[in-house]
């Protein structure tokens, strides 16, 4: 089954030559090709180049695409996104003057999404997810990763993992798993955290792994929530049962969360709202990407990672939503887009290099999606007839996509 796409205005982030990720100054280099075409073979993408070289292939189906960019389709490295219910009244609890930290405190926050969550069947929970999943599709997302985090039981938590399964089985995208049993402390574990660590280690983390439930295993490391050593100590059992670290750090403090990260190999440290100079050190010859979460820091009003500091010191960046019902509850990958230019002064080509292959790097999957190269998935966005591609973060808030493809389907 072949399709080609032609007369494409500009065909964007074309990697002839497969690579990982993009970092420092080459974050800034964007490859495209004007008035191009794309074929696509198996949901796979087979060849692309100009028009003028375009191969005269007979009885296949054609599709016009004249006045609009093609890019990949974005890559979410990191959310959250199956929940139950909504916290919209904390939200209104903050604007009225509590800090996020004072509503956790009170049984809000994550406890709040665990007791919404625990006491939700797994069907409800997987109808809720879907609809999610299904306008980040829309939205032009072709890849993401999904953290549980809102069970804190071993019964809850697997009921959150097999949900994510079940999308993964069922959309057309690649759904990569994370297991976040430590992303609070459970009302029941109050002033017992170590028994609750113990848990993690000795039960939940062997289930999840027995289970294949999860890819990743990840850890809030945070003030309040779970120090670098217990950190230290979850992630060696997540790595003992095969899963590899990626894991919140630097939110609202520094506490040696990104050391702990490059000591263990972590995929990706994200978040780094709060950076020292110590830690952009550490990830200097590491493999672990750093990623940004902008719509986090436009939510809870806390600080935007400094996007600058790290591309300006050669490291790569990756950016993500962080879709959550407490601290980011949007999926939109073009919001995060349009505000790493607007708001951590990264250029267009930056953004779109962080919001793509970077992202694709952050869980693992950048040989299949990230880039248009041959061989990888034919996930890719069309957009409405635009100037050019700077036009998507500048008309923030607006939709520019027209369709948006997975395996070489238009997504209806
Ligand atoms: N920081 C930890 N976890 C989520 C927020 C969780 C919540 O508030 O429900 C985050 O990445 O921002
Ligand atoms: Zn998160």
């Amino acid at each position: 089954m072949q399709t080609l796409f032609k007369n494409i205005m500009e065909l964007v982030q074309v990697r002839e030559t497969p690579i990982s990720f993009v970092s420092g100054k080459d974050m800034n280099v964007l490859p495209t090709i004007k008035d191009a075409f794309l074929l696509v073979e198996n949901g796979l993408i087979a060849d692309y180049g100009k028009m003028s070289d375009c191969p005269d292939l007979k009885d296949i189906e054609v599709v016009d695409i004249s006045g609009k960019t093609v890019l990949p389709t974005w890559c979410d490295s990191h959310t959250h996104l199956v929940y139950a219910g909504t916290r919209e009244t904390e939200f209104v609890d903050r604007i009225n003057g509590l800090s996020y930290e004072e509503i956790a405190q009170r049984g809000g926050g994550i406890l709040n999404s665990a007791k919404q969550l625990q006491n939700t069947s797994e069907d409800e929970l997987y109808r809720q997810s879907k609809e999610r999943l299904e306008a980040i599709i829309r939205l032009g997302t072709g890849a993401v990763e999904i953290k549980s985090g809102y069970g804190l039981n071993l019964e809850a938590e697997l009921k959150m993992l097999r949900v994510i399964k079940r999308l993964n089985n069922d959309y057309a995208l690649p759904v990569k798993a994370t297991f976040l049993g430590a992303h609070a402390i459970p009302q029941e574990f109050k002033n017992k955290k170590s028994a609750y660590i113990n848990r993690l280690i000795d039960e939940m983390i062997p289930r999840v792994a027995d289970e294949n439930l999860a890819d990743f295993i990840d850890v809030f490391c945070e003030t309040g929530y779970f120090s670098v050593e217990d950190t230290a100590l979850i992630l060696e059992a997540g790595i003992k049962h095969g899963l590899v670290p990626k894991i919140h750090v630097n939110q609202f403090t520094a506490i040696g969360g990104v050391q702990v990260g490059v000591k263990y190999r972590a995929l990706s440290v994200d978040h780094l709202e709060e950076m020292r100079d110590e830690d952009i050190e550490v990830l200097m010859n590491s493999s672990t990407m750093p990623v940004a979460l902008p719509g986090c820091s436009y939510f809870l009003g806390i600080p935007y990672t400094p996007a600058r500091k790290v591309i300006d010191s050669g490291l790569p960046l990756a950016i993500a939503t962080d879709f959550n019902p407490g601290s980011a509850p949007s999926g939109n990958m073009n919001f995060v887009v349009s505000s790493v230019c607007v708001k951590m002064k990264m250029t267009p080509e930056e953004a779109i290099n962080a919001a793509t292959i970077n992202g694709a790097y952050a869980m693992g999957l950048e040989k299949q999606v990230g880039s248009i190269t041959k061989g990888k998935l034919a996930n890719f966005i069309v957009t409405k007839p635009i100037s050019s591609y700077n036009f998507l973060p500048y008309s923030f808030g607006n939709h520019c996509i027209e369709n948006v493809y997975l395996k070489g389907k238009v997504v209806e």
